[in-house]
């Protein structure tokens, strides 16, 4: 098995955070939100996408894609708290894939 970085950055991060996430709190964000729990962690992915909700409305390109990164950031942290992957999320979009959502939408059981 080769020891090189995955070449994708968001594989790269999602390895940083399981790295990181028992670490020290003193040198690590993750590991400080990560200690602060699930609702802490929950809270702020919220926030993060209100951000990414405001920068979207400003219609500034270069917030749109700076509270992005910190959206997905923030999602990854979340993820990795729940014991799931970028893999889990890969693999539900690839289930997906050429069902239009209209579709779903109209498939899903009325409750
Ligand atoms: N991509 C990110 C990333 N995006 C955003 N952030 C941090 O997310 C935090 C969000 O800022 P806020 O002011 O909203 O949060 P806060 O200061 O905790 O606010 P409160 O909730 O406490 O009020 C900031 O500290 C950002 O630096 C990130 N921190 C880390 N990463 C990546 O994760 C890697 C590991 O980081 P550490 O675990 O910190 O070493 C880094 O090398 C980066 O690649």
């Amino acid at each position: 098995m080769s020891d090189d970085p995955p070449p994708d950055v968001l594989d790269r991060l999602e390895a940083r955070i399981r790295l990181n996430r028992h670490g020290d709190p003193a040198t690590s964000y993750t590991a400080k939100l990560t200690a602060r729990g699930r609702a802490k962690i929950a809270q702020k992915l919220g926030e993060e996408a209100v951000e990414t909700v405001i920068a979207a409305m400003r219609a500034d390109r270069d917030e749109i894609v700076s509270e992005s990164a910190d959206l997905m950031f923030h999602l990854c942290v979340l993820l990795a708290d729940a014991g799931l992957s970028l893999d889990d999320v890969r693999a539900e979009l690839v289930r997906r894939e050429g069902l239009s959502g209209l579709d779903e939408k109209a498939g899903r059981k009325k409750g």
